[in-house]
């Protein structure tokens, strides 16, 4: 239905009625307007709303509603699913049922990019992350802080802003991360925050991570498992007495700083100094915990890996596994090949294959702690023997490694690739090529570089095959791709 009334506001700007048709990549809603395309941020597809927008600016394309009411609600839409989706801007499709999310992503994220790419390969819906295991399932949160009615919160920003809005309650993140920032904000409360804009402040951010969701850690002999990690990111230790707020944080957080009793929430703090400008968390910068500690412990299918505040580990600990085993599947392994793993990070994917085939893997993952993390969860996993760990960038390291192992009789046949937002360097996709591989199973989180480099790979001889998809990122627009690619001919 396209749009029904036309109006200038009182100050100035379009006005109309719109109807929501699909999502744009930003996750805002997509309309129509005479003609002109209308991004109605925070719409889903269905809605009809009365909206006011500003026109696209010299060269741009797009409207973008400045506010909008909603006239009438998309079917698809399910209130229930989160009580902060209004106001959050952490999961644009999160007002959506989740059916019908899964179809807008597959669409609006793989098929389409795919079919205009001119690649023909079908991609099916995916099943999609299980009924019943749609809460608490995230192993990480990053929160910043604000003040609100003089009391301090954490929470995320609003969609589109820098704007914080409370989000300790997410229903995504274990419950004891939001009575562990509850806590925080009281032992902190004095603590200046910090300003982006101007660089003045002190508290920046809390990171927050669980290594036992989805599954337990072992505990060691005599010694509790540490699986929860706060991480409060400050401009600078020095303007503030660092050692009587972790004493009194670690007392908050064991539950011992009060008259009330309190349950121990088993949390390792691990400060960390950033005073870098930007919003990164944690960033750059040294950290410090009082008993000297720098991980925490993580499950992931059979092995536990040592994480800390920087290191990369998949957020979503439901849907790891199943697309850890659907790149392991892709690969039809017959046990006894050696294999690449690119893009590493502390070594999951490395440790999943060494423990399926007899032969040998190497890993290569730019990040050194995140390579000596995977040495040590190799070690620990009594691996070490089959796997190599190497630190530096895969387009500086691979050609080299390969002609290295070559002659200590490492041939893998098959290789799993895994790489950041940004895809593969063109001399990646090259080598890959050359390297003589059967299969190579690419996970990615970014349809626009796979696509870019999936046509990269078939111009140095792999064929996609298939693609499949696992949604990681619930109520965000994002998919994680499973490319299958096989040596053609
Ligand atoms: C999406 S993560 C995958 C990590 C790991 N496979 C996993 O599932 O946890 C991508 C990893 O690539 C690393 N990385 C990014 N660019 C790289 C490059 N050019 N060479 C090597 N590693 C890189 C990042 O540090 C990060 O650990």
């Amino acid at each position: 239905m396209p749009s029904m009334t036309s109006s200038k506001t009182s100050d100035n700007l379009p006005a109309g009625t719109l109807t929501v048709t699909g999502l744009h990549p930003s996750g805002a809603g997509l309309s129509t307007f005479e003609g002109l395309t209308v991004l109605v941020p925070g719409a889903i597809p269905g809605d009809v709303v009365d909206a006011r927008w500003t026109p696209p600016k010299p060269g741009g394309r797009f409207g973008l509603a400045q506010s909008f009411t909603v006239v009438s609600a998309s079917p698809d839409a399910d209130p229930t699913r989160c009580p902060l989706a209004d106001a959050c801007g952490g999961c644009p499709a999160g007002r959506l049922r989740y059916e019908a999310e899964l179809a807008v992503k597959t669409r609006l994220l793989l098929e389409e990019p795919l079919r205009a790419a001119g690649f023909a390969v079908p991609v099916e819906t995916p099943a999609g992350q299980p009924e019943g295991a749609r809460t608490g399932f995230r192993n990480k949160a990053i929160l910043r802080p604000v003040r609100i009615d003089g009391k301090l919160r954490f929470g995320m920003y609003r969609a589109r802003s820098h704007e914080v809005v409370p989000a300790e309650d997410c229903p995504q993140t274990p419950a004891w991360m939001a009575e562990a920032l509850r806590r925080t904000a009281e032992v902190l409360t004095e603590v200046p925050l910090y300003d982006e804009k101007t660089g003045e402040g002190i508290l920046r951010a809390v990171l927050l991570r669980d290594g036992a969701v989805g599954g337990t850690t072992d505990e060691e002999p005599g010694k509790a498992a540490r699986t929860r990690l706060l991480t409060p990111v400050l401009k600078s230790f020095d303007a503030v007495d660092l050692q009587t707020l972790d004493a009194m944080l670690r007392a908050a957080l064991a539950g011992r700083d009060g008259r009330e009793e309190k349950e121990d929430l088993r949390v390792t703090l691990i400060w960390r100094e950033n005073a870098e400008p930007g919003n990164a968390v944690p960033g750059p910068g040294r950290s410090w915990s009082a008993d000297a500690v720098d991980a925490i412990d993580a499950r992931v299918m059979d092995d536990i890996f040592a994480v800390g505040p920087d290191t990369f580990l998949q957020v979503n600990a439901v849907q790891t596994p199943v697309l850890y085993r659907k790149a392991i599947d892709a690969l039809e392994l017959t046990g006894d090949e050696d294999l690449l793993d690119l893009y590493s990070g502390v070594g999951t994917i490395t440790l999943a294959l060494a423990r399926r085939t007899k032969g040998r893997v190497l890993g290569i993952e730019v990040n050194p702690k995140s390579v000596e993390n995977a040495r040590r969860n190799a070690a620990r996993a009594g691996l070490e023997n089959r796997t190599r760990f190497e630190a530096g960038l895969v387009e500086d390291l691979l050609s080299n490694l390969l002609a290295e192992e070559a002659s200590a009789g490492f041939r893998p046949v098959k290789a799993v690739i895994d790489p950041a937002f940004k895809g593969i360097e063109a001399s990646v996709a090259k080598a890959l090529g050359d390297a003589g591989l059967t299969r190579l199973v690419y996970v990615s989180c970014n349809p626009q570089t796979f696509v870019r480099d999936a046509k990269r790979l078939e111009a140095a001889g792999l064929k996609l095959i298939r693609v499949e998809a696992v949604d990681m990122f619930l109520g965000a627009l994002h998919l994680e791709a499973v490319g299958t690619f096989v040596r053609n001919g």
